[in-house]
């Protein structure tokens, strides 16, 4: 439990010193953060802080100490300035560069045009999608499964996200301009991001053609009154509360930064995915099975309703998120004072100002949250176990939680249960690189290195 605590009046949490962090430094280098912010979990408890250079940063392991950095207001935990890089990504007039009222509309935006009832119309474009590139591919061969599954959700995105035009006519463009926008994501343009470093001018030159390309795409919709079934033309006709129209350049940003969004979060789910299902074969057999069954019921049929039922391909999901998330932590700012209650009962008041650091990775991994949280079983979300549900709120937090969770969930499901059907149905899939480890060298986090794998055409028979 966490609450606000205006005199911080409680003790603060335990303190990370220098020559600790020091002692830990060899750790960091050979065996990665997850190994180290482990053994300060299991050395400090659920709350601990540490001071890096002049900031003060306070962790958080599991749900019980999450509830305020999820639900508090933006009065009590907020994202504060530390998006602000993302400014130069996506435009002057939306996301971080706008007021905070205005942002949480865009949210609105966003959580509508993904919301389950909008998606339906998503399916048979996603379908046309992945049997079209995945017919390209020999009758047998080896590929980096990263690099096609990165490649085959650009191409999602360019259809259901910004739509017809783009994906027929500018996709080699756009896929290159993505690239450019993502210099932007670096340690430099992070504390600085307007320095004049080559890769922030790159990243501002992607944006301006990437913009007018979009700008483009919307004059010509208004002028011809052609309308479509895309995400663009949901923010298109958006309205915040006052019943302004959003303006372009809104749009515009809007766009880039959901593509940004699930771009590389669904490309590493989808390949951790792969790399476990290849490896644990009880596990490959269970959702091949269970193709089998929905074919025999449904034939070749894929809609909305068929994709709900493939329940341990969802489960498979799930659990490669859970043991291999984008991200170490997701982070926020306290506004004011406030109290953090620990599951035995401590309490700790962390300051205001304090950068707060959920370490959602830790939290996945809790043993009293899940039962042998180091092996991949898909089946402790199954009904009678759902080991995330009985753990209580939080404690699932891939997708974040509260008023910042991810409003592209279901459509990141639903593009990756597409993708991974057509391969069981229509390959036979070995992994021939070893076990992926995780590139912790990367912004967002993702497999090490190439992920290769052996591919043999078949046609799944239902009987
Ligand atoms: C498996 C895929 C995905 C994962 C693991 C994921 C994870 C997350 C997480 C953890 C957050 C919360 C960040 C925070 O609290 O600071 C988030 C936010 C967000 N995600 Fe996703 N995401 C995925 C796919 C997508 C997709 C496909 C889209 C768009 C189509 C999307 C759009 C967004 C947006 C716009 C936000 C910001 C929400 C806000 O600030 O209120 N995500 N995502």
């Amino acid at each position: 439990r966490v609450t606000s605590d205006p005199g911080c009046t409680r003790p603060p949490p335990p303190m990370v010193n220098i020559i600790a962090l020091l002692k830990l430094l060899p750790t960091l280098c050979t065996k990665g953060p997850e190994v180290t912010m482990t053994y300060l979990y299991n050395r400090f408890g659920s709350v601990f802080t540490t001071s890096f250079l002049w900031k003060r940063i306070s962790f958080l392991v599991g749900p019980e100490v999450s509830s305020l950095f999820f639900q508090g207001s933006e009065s009590e935990v907020s994202q504060g300035n530390m998006f602000e890089f993302t400014v130069p990504m996506f435009g002057p007039e939306n996301g971080f560069a706008v007021d905070y009222s205005t942002r949480i509309q865009e949210i609105h935006f966003f959580i509508d045009a993904l919301r389950p009832s909008q998606l339906r119309s998503h399916v048979d474009p996603m379908l046309r999608e992945v049997e079209d590139y995945f017919a390209k591919w020999g009758e047998e061969g080896v590929v980096d499964l990263k690099d096609e599954l990165n490649q085959i959700l650009m191409l999602i995105a360019s259809r259901c996200l910004l739509g017809n035009e783009v994906r027929e006519k500018l996709f080699g463009e756009i896929y290159t301009l993505f690239s450019g926008i993502e210099e932007g994501v670096n340690l430099v343009s992070f504390m600085l991001p307007y320095f004049p470093v080559p890769a922030n001018h790159r990243r501002d030159k992607a944006r301006i053609r990437l913009t007018e390309i979009v700008y483009d795409i919307m004059r010509s919709r208004k002028t011809y009154g052609r309308v479509e079934q895309d995400v663009l033309q949901k923010l298109m006709d958006s309205r915040y509360k006052d019943g302004r129209r959003t303006t372009e350049a809104a749009v515009a940003g809007m766009i880039i930064a959901l593509i940004f969004a699930g771009k590389h979060t669904s490309s590493n789910v989808s390949t951790w995915t792969g790399a476990c299902l290849l490896t644990h074969t009880k596990f490959l057999d269970v959702v091949v099975e269970e193709q089998r069954e929905i074919m025999r019921k449904y034939k070749d049929k894929i809609d909305y309703n068929v994709l709900s039922k493939m329940e341990t391909l969802h489960s498979s999901i799930k659990e490669a998120g859970r043991m291999h998330p984008a991200t170490l932590g997701l982070i926020r700012q306290t506004q004011k004072n406030i109290t953090v209650r620990t599951k035995e009962g401590t309490e700790y008041g962390i300051p205001k100002g304090d950068t707060l650091v959920n370490l959602v990775m830790l939290t996945s991994k809790l043993s009293h949250i899940y039962k042998d949280p180091e092996v991949y079983d898909p089946y402790r979300f199954r009904p009678g176990r759902e080991e995330d549900k009985v753990g209580g709120r939080f404690s699932y937090a891939i997708f974040g939680g509260g008023s910042h969770v991810c409003p592209g969930e279901a459509y990141a499901f639903l593009q990756i249960k597409i993708i991974w059907s057509h391969l069981l149905r229509n390959f036979e899939l070995k992994l021939t690189s070893p076990f992926p480890k995780t590139d912790w060298s990367k912004f967002m986090l993702e497999p090490k290195g190439k992920v290769l794998v052996n591919y043999k055409r078949r046609h799944l028979e239902s009987n």
